[in-house]
């Protein structure tokens, strides 16, 4: 794909991590605060010279906003919430309720927890629905 464009939203929300050894930090309740960065591609630009208009991830922002923000992770996903695991959740959200025209790809969509660290799903090539 020849145009890459992203877009960051940042949440706040607690979560724990289940399955790690006994006395980790992150077994027990805290929170960040999150930023998740969708990437999309494609060959061609629509006018004025957009892959997309930023403003067609809103339907994202309104989900974080309702669903995810000020939550416990925890308590509305059925996922353990590590960054990768959000990474993929995320991407699968965009795949399913983002309304992009044809041509276009979600590329990646990288999710932090803080400033020094980063999980990225990318799916595989030729394997991704979009
Ligand atoms: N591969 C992953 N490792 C960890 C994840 C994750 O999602 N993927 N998550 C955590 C915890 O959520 C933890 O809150 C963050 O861990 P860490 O960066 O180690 O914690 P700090 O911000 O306190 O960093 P320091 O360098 O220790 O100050 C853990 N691992
Ligand atoms: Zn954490």
């Amino acid at each position: 794909m020849s145009y890459r464009i992203g877009k960051t939203l940042s949440f706040e929300a607690a979560h724990h991590l289940p399955g790690l050894p006994e006395g980790h930090k992150c077994g027990r309740s805290h929170g960040h605060s999150y930023q998740v960065t969708v990437v999309l591609a494609a060959d061609d630009l629509v006018p004025p010279g957009f892959v997309v208009d930023f403003g067609d991830l809103s339907p994202l922002r309104s989900y974080i906003d309702d669903q995810l923000d000020h939550r416990n992770l925890n308590d509305v996903l059925d996922i353990p919430p590590t960054s990768e695991r959000l990474a993929r959740h995320f991407y699968d959200w965009c795949v399913e309720h983002l309304p992009l025209h044809d041509g276009v790809t979600i590329g990646s969509v990288r999710v932090s927890e803080t400033a020094a660290t980063f999980a990225e799903y990318t799916p595989p090539v030729g394997g991704g629905d979009r």
